[in-house]
């Protein structure tokens, strides 16, 4: 089978763990099912919106009440936020999280081998979403499906002058519920709290102890880079990355979920997004010819 998605050039030729659709709505998406495990990668964004180990249940929470529309975020899977995170400075009209997630990707390869299948894809980005500060950058990610599920950004700048960027793989992990979860590894972390009242209340010390969230939870966590494990008392989901100085926890809570049109009422309960990234203090700069990768391993195991 072949993808007939924007542009693969020439059109790649899938194993036959992959296969290639396309949505009434116009989005392109690979569904892979191998040996291991099962996952659905929209071009649109590269973004996985489902990853379930066999015999597992799904990681990955998926809002029932997403938009899957040409330049409409996802709500759910891994959305990547590239080359700024939340609101660009300096630009209230600029799309939150950056344009990465809203415009489709290329498909540059897709293979099996023992551990599972491995997706590639590049950013090309239209006209109408370039950024001239951001002109330099070239953008790959790699989706790696398999018994864990593993994703790799990875930027490289082009152009012949340094370029300034955030990026984050934004993970809605699946719970039984949020409010009885315990997020473990981030206990020995200062903050950035943006849900604090005012910004000049927003810095915190390390907490000491393991967050169970409750209510709203917007923190930007610094200066981690070890493993972040998720228990939500059946399950633990383990998030270990690479070439990633911060760490985002975000749980709407009951009433600014009420407020999100692509969440719907109580879903917020059965997700956290624990955000592998680079944002803020940790922000990137690349000089001529540099590279960085960004990655994120999920893995899964059942609670005794
Ligand atoms: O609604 P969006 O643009 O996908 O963002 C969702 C949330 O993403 C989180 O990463 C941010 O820290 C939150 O502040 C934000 O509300």
């Amino acid at each position: 089978m072949t993808v007939d998605g924007p542009a693969p050039a020439p059109p790649l030729t899938l194993p036959s763990t992959v296969t290639a659709s396309r949505t009434d709505s116009g989005l392109d998406v690979l569904s892979v099912t191998n040996a291991h495990g099962s996952a659905e990668v929209y071009l649109q964004g590269a973004h996985v919106t489902g990853w379930t180990p066999t015999g597992e249940d799904p990681v990955l929470w998926l809002s029932s009440a997403s938009s899957f529309a040409p330049g409409v975020p996802i709500r759910g899977g891994i959305p990547l936020c590239f080359p700024w995170f939340g609101p660009r400075a300096g630009d209230p009209e600029a799309p939150s999280h950056g344009y990465a997630r809203l415009v489709p990707w290329t498909l540059t390869a897709a293979s099996d081998d023992d551990e599972g299948t491995v997706l590639t894809f590049r950013l090309s980005v239209p006209a109408d979403h370039a950024v001239a500060d951001f002109e330099g950058l070239q953008a790959d990610y790699e989706v790696r499906v398999g018994r864990s599920l593993t994703v790799v950004l990875t930027v490289t700048c082009t152009g012949e002058t340094p370029v300034a960027f955030e990026e984050a793989q934004h993970t809605y992990l699946q719970l039984r519920d949020v409010e009885s979860t315990t997020v473990s590894g981030l206990e020995d972390a200062g903050y950035h709290d943006k849900a604090a009242a005012s910004p000049a209340d927003a810095r915190r010390p390390a907490a000491g102890v393991p967050l169970v969230p409750s209510g709203q939870v917007d923190r930007v966590y610094l200066g981690t880079t070890t493993p972040v494990s998720v228990d939500d008392g059946e399950r633990t989901l383990v998030v270990t990355k690479t070439g990633s100085a911060s760490t985002v926890v975000w749980s709407p809570g009951a009433e600014v979920a009420g407020r999100v049109a692509d969440i719907a009422a109580g879903e917020w309960r059965q997700m956290v997004c624990v955000e592998t990234c680079n944002v803020g203090d940790a922000a990137l700069t690349l000089a001529p010819g540099e590279s960085h990768s960004l990655g994120s391993t999920y893995t899964v195991s059942r609670d005794a």
